[in-house]
């Protein structure tokens, strides 16, 4: 497996393997960049294919926390942990520990927190071993906890702004909105949505989070092949990455797409095929940053839950930043959001 030739490399500072022959931790830790501060990325357990396949996820996914903190204007470079999930390594207190030494080790360079897979409680069994880590239960800290709240009200914010931008209006009574994935985000998400008069339609691949979301909620359940593709105003993708490509975009209908997933488009390329679709697209890591938000404060401490709140209403004026200057300019919104980022990577490490 080549590493440096990665076509995700994009000269990432490090890439740790970590492997505890007692739990059967097997853990991969990507510090993309520390310029504008510790490397901030939860940690992810998935069934990976392969190793090559984690490999993959942990670059796309650290790069994408470097932007998402960089335009956020959180104190983090970025980072991202994957556990890779197996019959042989079972979730238990001792992975969790086994995982939180290996943060432990980097001293300092990677700040983990809860992604798919993970939860508070985990958190809490990593902080046994190290301090480097946010998302702790609310006892242990003034703003914060588990981020997927946060995450959700950012995300229903930038789906608001992003229908005003498209629609004229961020009334969303009787907007059609198709969620995939009705978990930690998805769920909260599709409350907001409730609340606001959206009608939902909900698709996911875990029959517990799909009846409690049709106990909960007046929702219409899609099958989570058909769930891209339905008949909706909105898409709102928040399962996993790599959704929108050469394949998807031509047969999605919805004119909005704004989800909490990370790495939603599969390649740069398909920011470009959206935009000629004339589908907005909120780039995902400007609008699912209140998760990060959120762990930023909690880190860095001080913080008050009205500080993290207003600093996740900031999130809409910096998508319709973006959305104007796509408009302006004809460019992907995917691609303005990188540029951003990218300058104020160099900013930093200028400074
Ligand atoms: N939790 C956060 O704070 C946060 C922050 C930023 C981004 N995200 C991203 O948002 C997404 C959701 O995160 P989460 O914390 O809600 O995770 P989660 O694991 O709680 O929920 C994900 C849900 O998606 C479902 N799913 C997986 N594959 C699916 C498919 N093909 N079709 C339909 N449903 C499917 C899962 O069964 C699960 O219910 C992830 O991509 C995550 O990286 C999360």
């Amino acid at each position: 497996m080549s590493v440096f030739d990665h076509p995700e490399f994009d000269d990432h500072e490090s890439i740790t393997w970590f492997s505890d022959s007692d739990t059967g931790l097997r853990a991969i830790v990507a510090i993309h960049s520390t310029v504008l501060g510790p490397a901030g990325g939860g940690v992810r357990r998935w069934a990976y294919a392969s190793d090559a396949e984690a490999l993959t996820d942990a670059l796309r996914l650290s790069r994408g926390m470097t932007y998402k903190s960089a335009v956020a204007g959180v104190r983090f470079g970025g980072g991202k942990g994957v556990i890779l999930a197996s019959e042989d390594a079972p979730k238990s207190p001792e992975l969790m520990a086994a995982f939180g030494r290996a943060v432990e080790a980097l001293g300092g360079r990677y700040v983990t927190a809860e992604d798919v897979g993970m939860t508070v409680e985990d958190m809490r069994l990593v902080r046994e071993q190290t301090a480097y880590v946010s998302g702790l239960p609310p006892v242990e800290q003034s703003a914060g906890g588990d981020p997927g709240p946060w995450t959700a009200m950012g995300v229903f914010l930038g789906l608001k702004a992003a229908v005003a931008f498209a629609r004229g209006s961020d009334d969303l009574k009787g907007l059609r909105v198709a969620v995939q994935g009705v978990g930690s985000v998805g769920m909260q998400l599709c409350r907001y949505l409730n609340e606001a008069g959206a009608e939902l339609q909900v698709a996911d691949v875990n029959a517990r989070n799909l009846d409690r979301a049709r106990s909960e909620l007046p929702v219409t359940v899609v099958s989570p092949d058909d769930i891209l593709y339905t008949d909706a105003d909105v898409l709102a993708p928040c399962a996993l990455g790599n959704i929108l490509d050469a394949d998807s975009i031509p047969r999605i209908r919805a004119g909005v797409i704004a989800g909490a997933a990370n790495n939603q488009l599969s390649t740069e390329d398909d920011g470009r095929l959206l935009t000629e679709r004339g589908i907005l697209y909120a780039p995902d890591y400007v609008i699912n940053a209140g998760g990060i938000i959120s762990c930023g404060l909690e880190y860095h401490g001080g913080a008050s839950e009205a500080d993290l709140r207003e600093a996740i209403h900031r999130i809409p004026e910096r998508l319709t930043k973006i959305f104007e200057e796509s408009r302006s300019g004809g460019r992907p919104t995917s691609e303005v959001a990188d540029a951003w980022a990218r300058r104020i990577v160099a900013e930093g490490a200028g400074a």
